[in-house]
């Protein structure tokens, strides 16, 4: 099969060739109902702390944009749901061809037009893959935000500005080190719903503790357009790079939030 994608011959629903465990019963993304979750008084807010970064990439990876740091930043993630600490592994983003799509998480079944996945691994494992495949909902833990668009993120302005340098598939540049990446998170994460499942792109493993933000950052429409710009690994634009809800099974969606 060509590698995976998402367009008619290669996207999600071809997946489970390579990926059976794309029909499994923890897979992600999936659609917040507001009426099917429950509050959860011991879920208290996370602590992010990201230290700055000597030599980070910024890439195209033919399905996504992500900023990757090298290996080792000792920026780290523990509090929510978390048992331990996290270590930050990358950033990246879903996003649509318009306004009314491009999320992966839906709330009571409306998508926003970007998603933020900020990506951490179980620190009692030896490196990011092995916490991939430790088995269970807890190797890896990810940060959702919806975005949609109004002001000028000027947090997210640095990654936005380098958008147009990895226009093509396999093309990267190097992060200025006085990239802020802490400015982008809210002061104070709560508010969030968190669930077990799976990465939504292959392979699909089902190792993902996810705290979806409920309060959408906000970009400015030029900065949504810089999204659309890119161009994916068959030349065409990139945007529609997600995955849509995946059954709920007898999952439980928790919220630090009444
Ligand atoms: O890291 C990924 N692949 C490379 C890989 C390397 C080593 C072992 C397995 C996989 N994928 C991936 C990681 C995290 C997230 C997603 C995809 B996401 O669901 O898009 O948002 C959260
Ligand atoms: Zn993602």
């Amino acid at each position: 099969m060509a590698p995976w994608g998402y367009e008619k011959d290669n996207g999600p629903a071809h997946w489970h060739k390579d990926c059976p465990i794309a029909n499994g019963k923890n897979q992600s993304p999936i659609d917040l109902i507001n009426g099917e979750v429950k509050y959860d008084s011991g879920l208290k807010p996370l602590t992010a702390k990201y230290v700055p970064f000597s030599d980070a990439k910024f890439l195209n990876n033919g399905h996504s944009v992500q900023f990757q740091p090298s290996a080792g930043n000792g920026s780290e993630l523990t509090g929510g749901p978390l048992a331990v600490k996290y270590n930050f592994e990358q950033f990246h983003f879903h996003w649509g061809n318009n306004d009314t799509e491009g999320s992966e998480h839906r709330v009571d079944g409306k998508m926003y037009p970007a998603e933020l996945h900020f990506v951490h691994w179980n620190s009692t494992n030896p490196s990011f893959k092995d916490a991939v495949g430790s088995g269970g909902p807890n190797g890896l833990a990810v940060l959702g935000f919806f975005l949609k668009v109004g002001a000028e993120n000027a947090a997210l302005k640095p990654i936005t500005d380098l958008i147009p340098k990895v226009k093509d598939a396999g093309t990267s540049v190097t992060v200025p080190s006085n990239f802020d990446m802490q400015a982008i998170l809210p002061a104070t994460l709560t508010d969030y719903y968190t669930y077990d499942g799976s990465l939504t792109t292959p392979p699909l493993a089902e190792c993902v503790k996810w705290i979806v933000f409920k309060q959408p950052l906000e970009v400015s429409a030029a900065q949504m357009e810089a999204f659309r710009s890119v161009i994916n690994r068959d030349g065409k634009p990139m945007g529609g790079n997600y995955r849509p809800p995946c059954p709920l099974h007898d999952r439980a969606v928790k919220t630090s939030f009444k």
